[in-house]
């Protein structure tokens, strides 16, 4: 068998305009199919860009790395490609050796670091190239479908974001249907095998009977006979010279039916022809064998090995001159050479053709769109940015159906807001009960532990006064128990089996007489017998404050009954400061209405947080945004789409928070509701564009995850929600306000408690704080996705 050299070929020349023109020298394979050289269409620079948009697809010293610059992962480097059109392209090559990558970028998926990419005649990505759209069609190696669509369900979303109508819909849906053996149409993708999703996933791909087909590895977990049907119809498709499929495959045996075959390894393509001219040239009886035999010569000298036929050198990474786009094996018609290497292929009566047409209908343009010229077979040129009712329809159905599909989703969405609502009322902000008070009453008998009779006279009598104040300590809060001395009460207190321990001494009743009717000239010993000592368990600020408060209210009520009962005027007994009735809120406020503006915002933030946050990534990690936006959807559209079916979805939830809030547990209400409820949507819509940032920044549902949880804590506690900010350091208070919850926390807390309107400053700036935020949350969003595409 003869050994196989690589061929070193001269480097590519420059013009003055950069585009690199590659010297050929035509070889052997030429001298058999009777060159003919046509007089070039226009300069050489014009001609080399001319023909390379003939090619259906078209790639030139094709540079891409992954990772950061400083630590790259080249994956492509210096790759041609040419894919004439109306052929099949079958590209192998090992596991990770860049196939999907290359796809990608042909797709517009993503952008080569450096290198030229044609496909059908525009650059992908630009305006008016139609590609990404419906020009191509594209099978990604994941199954890139909703498990929760039936058949006939994926089949409309993408005919819809193909711009089809639902009869042609339909129609398509038949064929593919009887031709890939398909299961019912009203099958869920989720229910099917793994081998049916796939098909599902190449009729996708077929569904528009696009110019360009893409599929990477479709005939994965395809029976034999369904993947030989299924080549039947890729070289049926191809055979009147519309139609241009590539294909990756891994059974690299069955690509023996391609036209052409990209042998690619390492980011780069050892040869580029048909399979009877490979195993000719290499002198092999498979094709693995031919790939396996230059795969081993890659890593050797470039030099050409002068034993062999200049015919049997395999062709140079970046230089390859390709037999198969000379149509060798298809169509035997008189082919002719440009000045660039790799882009041959065109017959001179179609090139006569062109020049005709391009001559009549317009110029060429250099930079890669079209005037006039083959850029007319796009009947919908700009088709990847016009946003379509069909596609937005789409998009729209979509989101809806996954959501009330999954009925875990729709709890999350109505049931969880209405029992955070619940839970919240019921448990925050009412006074606790059942506290434990150990008392110490010498004034009585204290022996008996259980039960201390407690008498006392009513009216103006000054016997028992501890008694007679005890017995204002009447209400839930406090339980008391009795001891029989201060230090076993303390002790209580310090086992945690008493909140507080209450001390009266023996002579309380008369001391205290003495305090109030000696007044100033009261001695110390007086003073002293005449409190009631008091030992509280202040660990529990609440717990403590409360017991405080009314301690100090039943001394008050008890000092003035008994004033009273002695006709002294009672008012003697409280302290010399009045509050009048307050000029907002009320003279017994109440946590609730302090909390429940944050908490009602807070719920309908979250919880948008919550939806969004991983609703990209899921699509992305299942492959099914790239195939959308390969399908020509625009991250704009996506976006939209998840807007309004959020706009939705906060609509529900904000009249279900406030139902229950306001009608059901009587928080305060006294602004106007209208406002309130478009606070809180718009509440709901910045959470969801929050979300949207997560998303499209972080690329693990994990991650997502963990940045949505991250987020929640930090805003919670510095907006004001649970705490005044005013007692803040000054540094977090100002950070604060900033907080997308701060100022709209404060604007509906001033709506529902003041009952102030839009005109009010802390009302409105509520609103423009969430507008802004909203409005940055989506261009942030926006340019990640943009980004990323690349
Ligand atoms: N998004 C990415 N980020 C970083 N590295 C990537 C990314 N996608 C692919 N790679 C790396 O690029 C290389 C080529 O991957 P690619 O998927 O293009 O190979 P492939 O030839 O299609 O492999 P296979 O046949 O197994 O699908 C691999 O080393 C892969 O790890």
């Amino acid at each position: 068998m003869a050994e196989v050299q690589p061929v070193q070929t001269s480097s590519s020349d420059t013009t003055a305009m950069g585009e690199r023109v590659e010297p050929v020298t035509p070889g052997p394979d030429l001298v058999g199919v009777g060159v003919e050289r046509p007089h070039p269409p226009l300069n050489s620079q014009q001609s080399t860009i001319w023909t390379r948009r003939q090619q259906a697809v078209c790639v030139r010293h094709a540079y891409k790395h992954y990772g950061s610059k400083k630590n790259p992962n080249h994956v492509l480097s210096d790759l041609n490609m040419t894919v004439q059109k109306g052929t099949i392209y079958g590209l192998l090559g090992a596991s990770g050796c860049g196939k999907t990558t290359l796809l990608s970028c042909i797709v517009g998926r993503r952008r080569l670091n450096e290198g030229e990419i044609w496909v059908l005649g525009g650059k992908p990505g630009t305006k008016g190239s139609g590609v990404p759209g419906k020009r191509v069609g594209y099978m990604p190696q994941e199954i890139a479908l909703y498990g929760e669509f039936t058949i006939k369900e994926t089949m409309m979303y993408f005919g819809w974001i193909f711009g089809m109508k639902t009869e042609e819909i339909n129609e398509r849906l038949q064929f593919l249907l009887n031709f890939l053996d398909l299961p019912s149409q009203n099958r869920m993708v989720k229910n099917l095998s793994g081998g049916q999703q796939r098909r599902v996933s190449f009729a996708v791909a077929l569904m528009h009977d696009p110019e360009l087909l893409i599929l990477d590895e479709p005939t994965v977990g395809v029976d034999p006979l369904l993947r030989q049907s299924i080549w039947n119809h890729l070289v049926q498709i191809t055979k009147d010279g519309n139609k241009t499929v590539i294909i990756t495959t891994h059974y690299i045996e069955e690509a023996r039916q391609a036209h052409t075959i990209g042998l690619m390894r390492s980011g780069k393509l050892l040869a580029e022809e048909s399979p009877s001219r490979l195993l000719t040239m290499y002198n092999c009886s498979s094709l693995e064998e031919v790939f396996l035999k230059l795969s081993r010569k890659q890593g050797q000298a470039n030099a050409p090995t002068p034993a062999l036929p200049a015919e049997a050198q395999p062709q140079n990474m970046s230089n390859n001159i390709s037999l198969a786009t000379l149509n060798w094996d298809k169509k035997n018609e008189s082919v002719f050479v440009t000045e660039e290497s790799g882009v041959v292929g065109l017959n001179f009566h179609q090139s006569k053709e062109i020049l005709i047409h391009e001559g009549a209908n317009g110029h060429l343009d250099m930079n890669g769109g079209t005037k006039g010229g083959i850029m007319d077979s796009c009947d919908d040129c700009s088709c990847s940015n016009i946003t379509s009712v069909g596609k937005i329809k789409a998009l729209l159905q979509k989101n809806f159906l996954r959501m009330w599909r999954n009925v875990g989703v729709m709890l999350f969405i109505f049931a969880l807001p209405v029992m955070q609502v619940i839970l919240f009322c019921l448990a925050i902000g009412r006074d606790p009960t059942g506290l434990k008070i150990a008392v110490v009453n010498h004034e009585t008998n204290y022996t008996n532990l259980t039960y201390q009779s407690c008498d006392y006279e009513m009216g103006c009598k000054f016997s028992h006064l501890s008694c007679r104040y005890l017995d204002n300590l009447k209400n839930g809060t406090i339980i008391k128990e009795y001891y029989p001395d201060p230090q076993s009460a303390q002790m209580a207190v310090r086992t945690g089996n008493a909140w507080g321990a209450l001390y009266f001494t023996e002579n309380f009743t008369d001391a205290l007489v003495a305090r109030m009717a000696l007044g100033k000239d009261a001695d110390d010993e007086t003073l002293d017998q005449s409190e009631v000592r008091v030992w509280l368990d202040m660990s529990n600020q609440q717990i403590g404050i409360i017991l405080q408060r009314d301690l100090q209210l039943t001394y008050q009520s008890f000092a003035k009954s008994l004033l009273k009962s002695c006709d002294q005027n009672e008012a003697i007994a409280d302290v010399p400061i009045h509050f009048q009735v307050p000029i907002y809120g009320s003279s017994k406020p109440s946590f609730t209405d302090f909390v429940a503006p944050g908490v009602i915002l807070t719920i309908v933030f979250f919880l948008a947080v919550a939806l969004t946050s991983s609703a990209l990534i899921v699509e992305r990690t299942e492959g099914l945004l790239d195939r959308s936006w390969v399908a020509g959807v625009s991250p704009g559209e996506i976006l939209f789409s998840h807007v309004v079916t959020q706009f939705v979805v906060m609509c529900g939830q904000t009249a279900l928070v406030l139902i229950f809030m306001i009608l059901v547990f009587g928080v305060q209400c006294k602004g106007d509701i209208g406002w309130v409820i478009i606070l809180t949507i718009l509440q709901g819509l910045c959470g969801m564009c929050f979300g949207f940032v997560i998303s499209a920044v972080c690329e693990l549902e994990r991650n997502a995850i963990q940045l949505a949880l991250g987020s929640f804590y930090p805003t919670l506690l510095l907006s004001g929600v649970i705490w005044p900010i005013e007692g803040m350091p000054a540094i977090l208070r100002y950070i604060s306000t900033f907080l997308p919850l701060t100022m709209a926390t404060t604007s509906l807390r001033a709506m529902l408690t003041r009952g102030w309107s839009i005109i009010e400053r802390d009302v409105y700036m509520g609103f423009l704080s969430t507008i802004t935020w909203i409005v940055i949350f989506l261009t942030v969003s926006m340019l990640v996705l943009k980004f990323k595409r690349g």
